[in-house]
């Protein structure tokens, strides 16, 4: 685009300076017929005189045409190159923008599970806690873990393991609508965002995916295997962060594991308010 420009600029350069030379010129002649009509008092003399300036004139009016022709023309050229140029351009940054745009969604998404990783959770929960902010509506924190991960990959190796928790995101994502939001927290945690639920509502919908998990047929090294996941939620309360609604259901999900295992539990402070 530099280059075209640049030509442009020098060719219209060389062509003022060419044009401004045949002006001069040119006037140089209409100066000198005007000459020969003051001082040439013989009628065939003066008549030779002005066909010889006239002709001399016109000769320069062709020139001075064809050099406008020729500009117009560079110009036409410079100008379709130019929006070709842009053109091209345009296509580059569309692409480029779409290359972005996979790139953005390609980081907020756990390559392994194919949920939305630990920064789309940030990112969603922050969302999630303005429209609380404005609406007042309930929002819950759910922090599942499966139990006794470790001993999966430790039993039936860490490929079976990927799959187990491939499986079970698979199951999270199922068992849930579009307004609701689950993500890999990371290694065998699992984050749940859930609007607008009754503690008994989400009681059921968190007993039942319990249960559901529970009953899914693993079958390692022709094993059967059960996979259990514990379950701490907490609703996120007037005047807190949802940081600090996280760390409730974080808490809950600590009794969960600590109780019993395959158990959900929702926060006690949380149940009080809601009473
Ligand atoms: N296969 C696999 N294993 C993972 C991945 N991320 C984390 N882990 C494993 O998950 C296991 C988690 O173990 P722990 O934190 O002891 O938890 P747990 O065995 O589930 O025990 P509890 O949570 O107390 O029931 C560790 O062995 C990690 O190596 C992963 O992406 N793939």
């Amino acid at each position: 685009m530099t280059n075209i420009a640049d030509n442009t600029h020098e060719h219209t350069q060389n062509q003022y300076a060419n044009n401004t030379e045949l002006h001069d010129s040119m006037c140089h002649k209409v100066n000198a017929i005007e000459n020969h009509l003051i001082h040439i008092d013989d009628i065939d003399e003066l008549k030779v005189k002005l066909i010889e300036q006239v002709s001399k004139l016109h000769i320069e009016l062709n020139q001075k045409q064809a050099q406008e022709a020729q500009s117009i023309k560079v110009m036409i050229r410079s100008f379709a190159a130019m929006k070709k140029q842009m053109d091209g351009l345009h296509t580059e940054i569309a692409i480029y923008k779409q290359g972005l745009f996979e790139q953005q969604k390609f980081n907020l998404i756990d390559p392994l599970t194919q949920l939305p990783n630990r920064a789309a959770l940030e990112e969603r929960m922050s969302l999630e806690f303005r429209h609380y902010q404005r609406h007042k509506q309930a929002l819950w924190v759910i922090i599942a873990d499966i139990d006794h991960f470790k001993s999966i990959n430790d039993n039936f190796g860490h490929s079976t393991g990927d799959k187990t928790l491939q499986v079970i995101s698979m199951a999270f994502k199922n068992a849930l609508n579009g307004s609701e939001f689950v993500a890999r927290f990371g290694g065998e945690e699992f984050v749940l965002l859930i609007p607008q639920l009754s503690v008994n509502h989400l009681d059921v919908l968190l007993n039942r995916l319990r249960k559901k998990i529970k009953n899914i047929p693993f079958k390692f090294k022709n094993q059967q295997i059960t996979v259990t996941v514990s379950i701490g939620a907490a609703k996120i309360l007037e005047n807190e962060t949802i940081q600090d609604t996280f760390e409730r259901a974080d808490a809950a999900l600590y009794r969960a594991k600590k109780e019993s295992r395959d158990k959900v539990i929702i926060d006690l402070q949380t149940i009080a308010t809601s009473i």
